[in-house]
């Protein structure tokens, strides 16, 4: 589904080699941490189709087919986590026929994107528990089934919470530049029948003083092994008002949206983006001509600001590098991959 013409079109697009998906990722045609690394997966098949019959060649376009997907976006860590997935899956079959590797490696990503149905389901179980019934929710960007396999990450809670029969009215951030709450998340969750209001994202402050809130529910990008978490846009501003308002702060993502190997948030690469998204969103020009722009598509929120972090494998809280290794039962961050990420 080619998420760029919702709210108003649903457009399905196919892609057939991996230019076509990377095209797609990049231009959050497809989009979401998870969603990104599943489309990803299963433009590596696509890229090996053409490869040659020779071992080494073979292995090699692998590679070059990877690493094209992987300069797509920089932040979502669940892409780099699907490629390499891929690699590893490809690696344990050297020596093997080409067209068994090619098979294999397709059965791979039906079972990543299977494994990811899966672990949505899971947090929304595990995270319907914090939802008061009769409880105002606000949520940010889209980290619903659009942004995964299905039910997404911070949504799949509150579907869950509304299946145990908990009544919940969701505020959704419109999401600035380019919009993913007001033209995906109000879609999706009116949709499934949701009740939910639409804001502009300077609204979020108001709606919390005035007691419509009683939690504030994100999806991730990438989890450093502290809990620093990498969100769109606007999540850490969100952070801050919540404990200024003594309101819970979740973060809800699979264990694919970790990377351990990052010490703390202040390493993970932030997607800088075309200024024309804010300058001439969806075409119409909104600022003067040559405006000097600053457009991060993501931001990061310390972990002392996440109240807890809700997985497919149980809640984490307090969010701490101890905790999130006993949840997910992985060694810590090693040699610190990425340089400093000086802003
Ligand atoms: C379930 S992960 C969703 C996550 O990804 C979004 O970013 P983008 O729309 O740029 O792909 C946003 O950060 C969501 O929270």
């Amino acid at each position: 589904m080619d998420q760029t013409r919702l709210p108003r079109e649903v457009v399905y697009r196919e892609c057939h080699d991996e230019r076509a998906v990377w095209e797609a990722i990049k231009t959050l045609q497809v989009r979401g941490a998870p969603a990104i690394g599943i489309a990803a997966a299963y433009g590596v098949c696509l890229g090996i189709k053409s490869a040659p019959d020779d071992e080494q060649a073979f292995f090699q376009r692998l590679d070059e087919v990877a690493s094209y997907l992987a300069s797509s976006r920089p932040t979502a860590v669940n892409l780099f986590w699907a490629l390499d997935r891929m690699r590893r899956r490809a690696e344990t079959l050297r020596g093997q026929p080409l067209d068994l590797i090619r098979k294999a490696l397709l059965e791979e990503v039906r079972a990543i994107h299977e494994e990811d149905r899966a672990l949505c389901h899971a947090i929304g179980r595990w995270g319907e528990s914090l939802i008061e019934d009769r409880s105002g929710i606000l949520t940010h960007c889209n980290a619903g089934g659009l942004a995964t396999a299905e039910y997404g990450t911070a949504l799949a809670v509150i579907y869950e919470a509304v299946a145990k029969g908990k009544r919940v009215h969701v505020f959704a951030d419109e999401t600035r530049p380019l919009l993913q709450g007001a033209r995906l998340t109000a879609w999706e969750l009116k949709a499934h029948g949701i009740p939910v209001t639409l804001i502009c994202d300077n609204m979020a402050a108001e709606v919390m003083k005035e007691g419509k809130v009683q939690a504030v529910i994100v999806g991730a990008d990438r989890i450093a092994a502290n809990g620093d978490t990498a969100n769109k846009i606007g999540t850490y501003g969100l952070a801050i008002l919540a404990r200024y308002h003594r309101i819970p702060f979740y973060v809800a993502a699979p264990s694919s949206t970790f990377d351990l190997q990052l010490s703390h948030g202040g390493l993970i690469p932030i997607e800088q983006r075309d200024p024309r998204e804010v300058t001439s969103p969806f075409g119409i020009p909104i600022a003067p001509e040559g405006i000097d722009v600053y457009n991060p598509a993501f931001d990061v929120t310390p972990a002392e600001l996440i109240t807890a972090i809700i997985c497919e494998k149980g809640v984490i809280r307090p969010v701490n590098k101890e905790t999130i290794a006993a949840i997910l039962g992985r060694a810590l961050a090693g040699p610190e991959r990425a340089q400093t990420v000086v802003k």
